[in-house]
Order: structure tokens, then C-alpha cells, then sequence
């Protein structure tokens, strides 16, 4: 913590955040979901590289969460003074239910995606919050490319042949025609995963 806390005017209370990648959307999105959830202070964010220790193409929930929950805590050990730490990763995972069917067999082939987000705070990253984006359903040519390795974003280009596909706006921004990006996305959830910070004094 790099400030003082202020009552009447003076310096207020500045915070650093270090978050667990080099992708600036999640950088920004850090940065204005702090921004919006503590309006009287001030912060700033630095991006590390850090080991999700899962595929960069997580095909599960659970796998997603473990890889936003290792890179905050590698984060952590890599930038012990900031104040606080945040993973985030997206995953994709198949739709367990089946609704499009009829079948009621439990199994619909339709991929989601989403991502998950975890933030540490505390004098040592004991307090955690996370959340997970909005869900998403991918077009059957992208599940195909899917199914073949492709991540989410080279099977998107592959499939539009680069047309109109943006790293930054993401899948979601592409398939919602740009009104709903990532950034948003994950600020979102960046401002859901900050709840038991805003809200210290509950127990979660
Ligand atoms: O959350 C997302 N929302 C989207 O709308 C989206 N569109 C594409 N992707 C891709 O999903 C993969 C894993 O994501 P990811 O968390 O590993 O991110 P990333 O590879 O961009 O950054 P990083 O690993 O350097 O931090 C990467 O291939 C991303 O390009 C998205 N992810």
C-alpha cells in the first residue's frame, strides 16, 4: 500500500495491483473494476507473466478456476508488495445438459466459454474472492476446430478467416457484434470477485 488513508481531502489511499498476465484487456479490466468498487482510492496495475499450470485451453470449469486461482497465487509470490492479486482464464466446457436435444441424455455437444477470475488481497493473499464471466455458446464450426486443438481465439480466426476477428473484443465481442466485449466481461466479474474486499468484516 503506497498511500495514506484520507478523511478530509488529502493524498487518498493508492493500492497495486499485479495481475497474472501480459494481455492488456485483462490489465484495463482489473484496473476499472478496482476503480468502480473503491471510488476513493487510486490504483494501478501491472501485468506478470504467470504460470496458469493448467492448458491454455482449459476444457473444464474446475480446470478454468485452478488456472485463475495458480496465477493469482504465482503472482503473489512474484510481486510480494503489491496489495492485491488477480488470475484470470478462460475455459470452455461442454454444455452438461443436454436441453437442445430433447434427449435428456445429459450431453448437448455445444461448448460454452467463460472465464474465471480470482482476486487475493490481505497482508498475504488470505482473502479470496473469484467469480466467472457470463457463459457463452460457440458456433458448430468453432467447436469443430475445438475438437481438432485449436483454442478458442485461433479457431475463431481460422473459422472467419481472420474476418472480423479481434484478439481484444474476443469471441464474445465478435459474436455479440461488438456490445458486449471482453473487457467487459471481465470486469464484471472482476467486480463480483471483489465482494468479500468491499465487504471485509463478512464471512463467505
Ligand atoms: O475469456 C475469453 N473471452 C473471450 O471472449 C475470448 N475470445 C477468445 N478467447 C481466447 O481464450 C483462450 C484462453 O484465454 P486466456 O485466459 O488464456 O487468455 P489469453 O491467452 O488471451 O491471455 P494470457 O494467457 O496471456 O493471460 C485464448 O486463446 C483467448 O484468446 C477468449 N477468452
Amino acid at each position: 500500500m503506497s498511500g495514506t488513508n484520507t478523511t478530509s481531502g488529502a493524498t487518498p489511499t493508492h493500492y497495486q495491483i499485479a495481475v497474472g498476465s501480459l494481455n492488456p484487456v485483462k490489465i484495463d479490466a482489473a484496473l476499472e473494476g478496482f476503480r468502480s468498487v473503491f471510488p476513493g482510492a487510486t490504483f494501478s496495475a501491472t501485468g506478470v507473466l504467470a504460470n496458469p499450470g493448467v492448458d491454455s485451453q482449459p476444457f473444464l470449469d474446475g480446470m478454468a478456476l485452478l488456472g485463475a486461482w495458480n496465477r493469482a497465487q504465482h503472482v503473489l509470490r512474484l510481486c510480494p508488495d503489491a496489495d492485491y492479486w488477480v488470475g484470470i482464464q478462460g475455459g470452455v466446457q461442454w454444455d452438461p445438459y443436454g436441453l437442445n436435444t430433447g434427449e435428456g441424455n445429459g450431453y448437448s455437444g455445444q461448448l460454452q466459454a467463460f472465464s474465471w477470475v480470482v482476486v487475493l488481497g490481505g497482508d498475504r493473499g488470505e482473502l479470496m474472492g473469484k467469480s466467472r464471466t457470463v457463459t457463452h455458446y460457440l458456433p458448430s464450426d468453432v467447436t469443430d476446430l475445438m475438437r481438432f486443438g485449436y483454442d478458442l481465439g485461433s479457431a475463431h480466426y481460422r473459422a472467419h478467416r481472420g474476418i472480423d476477428y479481434n484478439p481484444t473484443d474476443g469471441s464474445v465481442g465478435l459474436l455479440t457484434h461488438g456490445i458486449y466485449g471482453r473487457e467487459e466481461s471481465y470486469i464484471h466479474a472482476i467486480i463480483m470477485a471483489l465482494i468479500p474486499h468491499r465487504n471485509p468484516t463478512v464471512a463467505f
